[in-house]
């Protein structure tokens, strides 16, 4: 590894976290080069950014998940035991447990239960002075998410699951009090939706009839590739594996409206399907959500004229392939257009993952997020609103990134009455 182009600090964890998304594009800049090696949590790492190190990193033959993710990250963000941590046959069939609930008539049920909530929560938001608009999506999705995937939650319970479900995303990255928050968080609700797996689980014949249409009954009763049920602590892994990053789509329609908001004269016309698709895909691209992920070298590689050796940690930067210059002309400009006469492969633009959903570890959510986006449109072009002075700075050296006041809306009603 002599040659690599390499940081020479004892360990650059604090650089990380200051930087934050534009660490390792920073790097790759100074060094010229898609990719360097640091210490990072006092281990070496290698750091990369770009589609030709995407395909390196989603060579199932070359790189491996298990023990790549920190454990600091499982105990707040995936859990343990989840799909993110799992390899070859095991890996492929938890994931089609996963890709078998993202049929078009999922997809579908899920964004109109979106769809009704948001109407309903209009009506409330046309008699408040502001609408802090982060909060109230959340409490949409983490609603319909529930209904969805057939996990009850009666109304008294809504502020604090939804507070639960947000601390995991919140706290991930986060140092002290934050993070503690993350993992009580996380305890709690794996802890609630065991008892539910417990219940389904108990008398299963109840739910033989609606298997079809519930996340809950269809992971507890789920085989693994050995033809075992799942451990119950398992499944409430997985469920939250689908509760917490749909709620994380909140996210994302903060980021509509802050761009709907920024640049005005990119506002798509919503009767044109593909003008509405080209804004999501640029909110993907521009917008930082993850920043990076992690996997573990099979065996030495050679790779662009270097050995990488066996065992060694990669962390492929996902918000940096999104903004890498040979990737994209002008990346730090906010451009739909840019869609319009470009094939998206699956190497380039990687805001949850790149290559092949089944296979890789590509986020089997990624067409309800890009539906969910796409009615976010709809729905914020179906409202008046307007947004009076605040601070819509968004912080690159925060992860997650957001902008500071959550996106306050003011004079809130329905456009067409
Ligand atoms: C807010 C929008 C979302 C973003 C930015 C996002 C991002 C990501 C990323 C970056 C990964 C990891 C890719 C990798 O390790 O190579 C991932 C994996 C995953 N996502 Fe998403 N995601 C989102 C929404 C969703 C939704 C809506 C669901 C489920 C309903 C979901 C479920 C998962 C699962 C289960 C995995 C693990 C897949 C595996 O390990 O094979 N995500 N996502």
């Amino acid at each position: 590894m002599t040659d690599l182009p390499a940081e020479h600090r004892l360990d650059s964890t604090l650089d990380l976290m200051g930087e934050g998304y534009l660490y390792i594009g920073n790097r790759c800049q100074t060094h010229a080069s898609p990719i360097f090696r640091a210490r990072i949590l006092f281990e070496n790492t290698l750091c990369l950014r770009g589609a030709e190190a995407a395909k390196l990193f989603y060579n199932t033959e070359t790189c491996r998940r298990a023990g790549a993710a920190p454990m600091r990250l499982q105990k707040t963000l995936f859990g343990v035991g989840g799909v993110q941590g799992l390899d070859d046959e095991a890996h492929r069939h938890r994931k089609a447990m996963f890709m078998d609930l993202m049929s078009p008539e999922g997809i579908d049920a899920l964004v109109n239960r979106v769809n009704t909530e948001w109407q309903r929560a209009l009506t409330r938001w046309e008699t408040m002075a502001e609408v802090h608009l982060f909060k109230e999506c959340q409490f949409i999705l983490c609603r319909a998410v529930c209904a969805w995937a057939g996990v009850p939650l009666p109304e008294a319970d809504l502020e604090r699951r939804t507070h639960q479900l947000a601390a995991m995303i919140d706290g991930a990255g986060a140092v002290g009090p934050r993070h503690w928050q993350a993992r009580r968080s996380r305890d709690d609700a794996e802890n609630w939706i065991g008892k539910l797996v417990e219940k389904v689980r108990r008398t299963p014949e109840d739910y033989e009839e609606s298997r079809e249409q519930s996340a809950l009954i269809r992971f507890s009763l789920h085989r693994d590739e050995h033809g075992e049920l799942l451990p119950i602590r398992v499944v409430a892994v997985e469920i939250l594996n689908v509760l917490r990053p749909t709620l994380a789509v909140s996210r994302y329609m903060v980021f509509i409206a802050h761009a709907l908001h920024c640049w005005p004269e990119t506002r798509p016309d919503v009767d044109d399907d593909d003008a509405i698709h080209r804004f999501v895909q640029e909110v993907r691209r521009y917008y930082p959500f993850f920043p990076v992920a992690a996997a573990r070298l099979r065996h030495d590689v050679e790779w662009q004229g270097y050995t990488l050796p066996g065992g060694t940690r990669l962390l492929l930067d996902l918000y940096g392939t999104n903004h890498d210059p040979d990737g994209w002309e002008a990346p730090e400009t906010f451009d739909p257009e840019r869609f319009r006469h470009r094939e998206v492969d699956a190497w380039q633009l990687i805001p949850q993952g790149g290559g092949d959903h089944h296979v890789n570890h590509r986020c089997p959510g990624e067409w309800i997020t890009i539906r969910l986006m796409e009615e976010t449109i709809r729905r914020l072009d179906a409202m008046h609103w307007t947004v009076p002075e605040q601070d819509l700075a968004i912080d690159l050296s925060e992860i997650p990134a957001l902008p500071d006041s959550g996106m306050i809306l003011r004079e809130v009603h329905p456009r067409h009455e």
